[in-house]
């Protein structure tokens, strides 16, 4: 069974402590919003879809003991906390969308006088509950869609090795994953000889998290530290990249962990294939170019010590962003829940 970072039943919502993994397996309780925005922020729960869904589901677990019977009230303190929820991380996109779209619903349902207190509660956190089930949709779908475009590079049935950086599995999603669903639709299709994870320094969630998810899938593959990336790609055939994103702009610019762009680069270099695996709700038409994704820097603490051990030499200054953009130019193709795009034909499936 797949591992399970986000577990939900309506007025109860938990969350798999990451940053205990993998050493100890403890679910976070999340009694509403507050609790919402510590867990994100602490990066307990990490990946763009995980932080939107349990934002969200904060709000969901909230509202359901919030007796106001008063519309406007409630509509009014559904922008405040959502705005407050989107605060918790600026870079990836999937939260600010969400919590747009559930400020529209929340203005319809309160306008419509047809609409009574309680059914605006119900069709509201009903909305929330849906994101669950569309997310591991829709990584289904991205799985499938990346799996095709790879194999459909090689020549005949070889097999497959792939790189992979940060975490996209299970544990960011609701469930299979982005590029980690890549990974495990080729492994599925019997056509994956090895993954190759980076360790993805400072926080370390491909040496904590992937490798965690790949071994408990009994997926074939290595860890590598990042500074190796040039020596893999020289020393072994790599057949392509597969990375997440926190916010794809609408030229294709991908902001992801820190560490994707000299990826990108590497490859480049070596012609492997470089694909960025996210769903629609990663992609923000509403910014030209990855020049203004807000980049999110993270307490020096994350890069000088490793839990409280400290490793860094006293006094150092640090320059810790917590994510870079991996410019259009360097990325094959966008692999989505409705098909793999090239970076520049992003508006084929969102008009801006
Ligand atoms: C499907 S998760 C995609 C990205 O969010 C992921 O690659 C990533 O950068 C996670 O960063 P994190 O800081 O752990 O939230």
């Amino acid at each position: 069974m797949s591992l399970e970072s986000i577990k939900y039943q309506r007025g109860n919502l938990e969350v798999l402590d990451q940053l205990l993994l993998p050493l100890q397996t403890i679910y976070i309780k999340v009694a509403g919003v507050e609790d919402g925005w510590k867990v994100i922020n602490k990066m307990q729960v990490g990946g763009a879809p995980a932080i939107a869904i349990v934002g969200c589901l904060s709000l969901a677990v909230e509202l359901l003991k919030d007796e106001t019977s008063d519309k406007k009230i409630m509509r009014q303190e559904i922008e405040g906390k959502l705005n407050y929820l989107v605060s918790a991380r600026p870079t990836a996109v999937n939260i600010k969308l969400a919590a747009e779209e559930l400020i529209n619903l929340a203005n319809t349902l309160s306008a419509d006088e047809n609409v009574s207190a309680e059914s605006f509660k119900e069709r509201f956190i009903t909305c929330i509950e849906s994101m669950l089930v569309k997310d591991i949709e829709d990584n289904k779908a991205i799985g499938e869609f990346g799996c095709e475009a790879i194999l459909k590079q090689l020549e005949g049935d070889s097999q497959v090795r792939v790189l992979t950086h940060c975490n996209t599995g299970s544990l960011a999603t609701a469930g299979y994953g982005t590029a980690l669903g890549v990974i495990r639709s080729l492994h599925k299709s019997s056509r994956l000889e090895h993954v190759y994870c980076t360790e993805t320094r400072p926080y370390n969630q491909g040496a904590r998290l992937t490798a965690y998810e790949l071994v408990h899938e009994k997926v074939p593959a290595t860890l590598i530290v990042d500074s190796m990336v040039a020596a893999l790609m020289h020393a072994r055939k790599i057949t392509a990249v597969v990375v997440g994103a926190d916010r794809v702009a609408a030229n294709g610019d991908t902001a992801n962990k820190i560490g994707t762009y000299q990826i990108a680069i590497v490859a480049k270099h070596h012609n492997v294939p470089f694909y960025v695996a996210a769903p629609l709700t990663s992609i923000d038409m509403s910014l030209k170019s990855g020049d203004s994704i807000k980049i999110e820097e993270r307490p020096d603490k994350e890069m000088t010590h490793i839990g409280d051990f400290r490793i860094a030499a006293p006094g150092i200054k640090c320059w810790n962003p917590s994510f870079d953009v991996t410019p259009a130019s360097l990325i094959t193709g966008i692999i989505t829940e409705k098909g793999v795009f090239a970076p520049n034909n992003l508006q084929e499936i969102l008009p801006p």
